[in-house]
């Protein structure tokens, strides 16, 4: 990380609680946090809904200081040419010790258990007789050589299948597109389903772990019940429109789904039978904010002060060692010649190319340039458009 001081000071403004040990990445010298600023450099969030904010023109980062980025209006930040961080890994720990509390919890019928003693305030000398005569209400169920279906085995499903496996369950997961990274976390004891059907057809236990997207929006539906085992117990930590509630109501009070864990309530899902709602506490702790906050501001400040990308959700990752010297860089559709383009508008200026890097993904790329001899600080206007007239550039900045 550099220590540089930047020609001009730079402004954050937060969305959502930030950790201060995160905040405090952004130096005093170089940044101000100004959280009323209508047109701040970058913005940091948690879960706040952007979607329906208006973008000023300094705006050049977003960092998600967690893991989903539904709440970010993602493709109308890369038309722009706004990278959009996230924190890959940094809150799981702490979604995967819930997701275990409420996994035993829930069968141990623990909520329920400690809202029934409540009501024995002020019952004297009788408690005990009533807590023994009582307790036959909530006799539970063991974890032991049951099967937890896992869905989604990144950075939070990894870790639930692993310790599932240390708590004597049965675990079977299912994710077409597992990361390299997290196959080689995964023991080898997690039972590999083929298909999303088989998951449902062979848990007692299902816990999600996917982003929402149009493709998994509503995936515990009418139909998927149908698939499942009766009593079959559903948590979701991940988001509230991966399940169809009208359904889920239904399921619940047929008793095809016993019990539905969920970090997501709403007015719906406060009405249904056997529902344990949490106020959206996966990522709530101190470890975990703190660990998102740090990530999602160092990864900033990479980016203001050197441009490289870490952990962007909509353009490449991209690193060149930083020297000092003038940087430009370019976001740009990945279409062909954009680099030849972009160099010899800079050989225009006899500015000599000292090193590079060009990365894509999917549609979009990312080029740095750094120059060898010293820029006349006159001509940078002219540059910046020369390169910006270029089709297909998205943003151009010279550092
Ligand atoms: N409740 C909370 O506070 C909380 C905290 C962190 C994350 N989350 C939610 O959990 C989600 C997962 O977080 P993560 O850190 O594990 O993310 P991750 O990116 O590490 O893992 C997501 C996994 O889902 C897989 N996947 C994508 N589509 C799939 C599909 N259709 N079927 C099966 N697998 C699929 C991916 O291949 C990936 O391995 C986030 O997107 C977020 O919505 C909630
Ligand atoms: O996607 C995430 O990281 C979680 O839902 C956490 O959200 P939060 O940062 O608002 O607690």
């Amino acid at each position: 990380m550099s220590s540089v001081i930047l020609d001009n000071k730079k402004t954050i403004k937060t969305l959502n609680n930030i950790a201060e040990s995160g905040l405090k990445i952004f130096n005093k010298d170089n940044y101000t946090i100004d959280n009323e600023s209508e047109n701040p450099d970058a913005i940091a969030v948690r879960s706040f809904n952007m979607h329906d904010l208006e973008f000023g023109d300094n705006l050049k980062a977003i960092a998600r200081a967690g893991a989903g980025v539904n709440n970010i209006p993602v493709d109308k930040c890369t038309e722009r040419g706004i990278v959009v961080f996230n924190t890959p890994g940094a809150n799981a720990n702490a979604v995967k010790e819930l997701v275990l509390t409420s996994l035993i919890a829930s069968s141990r019928n623990l909520f329920e258990g400690t809202t029934w003693a409540r009501t024995l305030k002020g019952k004297g000398d009788q408690i005990s007789k009533h807590v023994e005569t009582g307790k036959k209400q909530f006799v539970g169920k063991e974890i032991k050589g049951k099967t937890l279906g896992v869905i989604g085995l990144g950075a939070i499903g990894a870790l639930v299948a692993n310790d599932a496996l240390n708590l004597d369950m049965d675990v079977i997961g299912f994710d077409p597109f597992i990361s390299v990274d997290t196959a080689w976390n995964l023991s080898r004891t997690v039972h590999r389903a083929m298909t999303i059907e088989e998951l449902f057809a062979n848990s007692d236990y299902i816990t999600v772990h996917v982003p929402l997207t149009d493709d998994t929006k509503g995936m515990f539906n009418e139909k998927t019940f149908s698939i499942m085992k009766n009593d079959v117990t559903i948590l979701n930590f991940s988001r509230d429109g991966l399940v169809n509630e009208s359904d889920m109501a239904a399921a619940l009070e047929s008793g095809k789904v016993g019990k539905f864990i969920t970090d997501f309530p709403s007015e719906e899902v406060l009405n249904m039978k056997n529902v344990v709602p949490f106020p959206h506490l996966g990522a709530s702790t101190k470890e975990s904010e703190e660990n998102c906050a740090v990530m999602a501001s160092h990864q900033v400040k990479d980016f203001l002060e050197t441009g490289n990308i870490k952990n962007a959700v909509n353009f490449p990752n991209a690193s060149l060692p930083y020297t000092g010297n003038r940087r430009f860089t370019a976001f740009h559709k990945n279409v062909p010649n954009m680099v030849g383009q972009i160099t010899s508008a800079l050989s225009n200026y006899d500015l000599n190319i000292a090193d590079m890097v060009n990365r894509s993904r999917g549609d979009y790329a990312y080029t740095m340039i750094d120059i060898d001899n010293k820029v006349n600080g006159d001509i940078i206007p002219s540059i910046e458009a020369n390169i910006t007239e270029i089709e297909g550039i998205i943003a151009v900045r010279l550092i």
